[in-house]
């Protein structure tokens, strides 16, 4: 897929990103440049530090050293406007993290019209417009408890695209579906990335990630041992250790 659209220019730039939780280094001099347009899936075995990577590129998690950059304005300068932050980079976790007393549709106005102020009938047209978008125009008034759970990750996609970020990120965001919820949850991705939506996902999904992937980052023990476009990663890995890996998942 690497030639589906031209790549703009870098949206985030990780470079010597070190970070520690107490004695425990959890991201030894990590370095990741994602373009406008790309998607970049990130790999690798349990607690090689991945979600924690993604954690600090929207500045949920302080790093210890380096620097994160996003559209140019390093994600821990203390002065940085947090809230333009949050703006600018939607996340999707495993669990959904739906308001469980508001609908589809007031789920995904909630931010616009709470953090944005902006004006509710936009807001709904817009929110009406991406619940079209992933596939959800029939359960606009539907609540979370009565939706599936591939249909809840929908909504949560939906509403972080609320915010019109610059880059999405997406935390395992299939790891707790069945198969088939999977798979509609997956091509809502894939559809977001074939229009140019800059996704940076971490996935043990690695039939996605080499089908959909522009690049794909192997991690383990905090570091990053090898990147490459997916058919080279895949097809022809050079470090050892991915290749164990892959041997292992694939
Ligand atoms: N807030 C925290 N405090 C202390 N340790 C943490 C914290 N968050 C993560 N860790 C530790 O950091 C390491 C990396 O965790 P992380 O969740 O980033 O790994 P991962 O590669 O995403 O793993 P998985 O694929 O299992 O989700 C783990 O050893 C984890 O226990």
């Amino acid at each position: 897929m690497a030639s589906r659209h031209e790549l703009g220019e870098p949206v985030v730039v990780v470079e010597g990103v070190e970070k520690s939780f107490g004695a425990l280094k959890v991201l030894k001099d990590v370095a990741l440049t994602v373009r406008r347009g790309e998607t970049v899936c990130i790999i690798g075995p349990s607690g090689s530090g991945k979600s924690t990577l993604l954690r600090c590129i929207n500045g949920l998690v302080p790093i210890s050293k380096g620097s994160i950059k996003l559209a140019g304005r390093e994600v821990n300068d203390k002065n940085l406007d947090k809230l333009s932050l949050r703006r600018d980079v939607g996340i999707v976790f495993q669990q959904y993290n739906l308001f469980p007393h508001k609908n589809a549709l007031q789920n995904v106005m909630m931010a616009p019209i709470h953090v944005l102020k902006q004006d509710k009938a936009e807001v709904e047209a817009r929110a009406r417009k991406l619940l079209a978008k992933v596939g959800l125009s029939d359960k606009l008034s539907t609540y979370p408890g009565e939706l599936s759970g591939g249909q809840q990750q929908r909504v949560a996609i939906a509403r972080s695209l609320a915010m019109n970020p610059k880059v999405m990120l997406f935390d395992e965001v299939t790891a707790a579906l069945d198969p088939e919820t999977k798979k509609e949850v997956l091509v809502t991705i894939q559809d977001l990335a074939a229009e140019g939506m800059t996704c940076i996902l971490v996935t043990h999904e690695m039939g996605f990630a080499r089908e959909v992937a522009d690049h794909v980052y192997f991690t383990d023990g905090g570091l990053i041992v090898e990147h490459a476009a997916p058919a080279e990663l895949f097809g022809n890995p050079r470090e050892e250790r991915t290749k164990a890996f892959l041997d292992k998942v694939l």
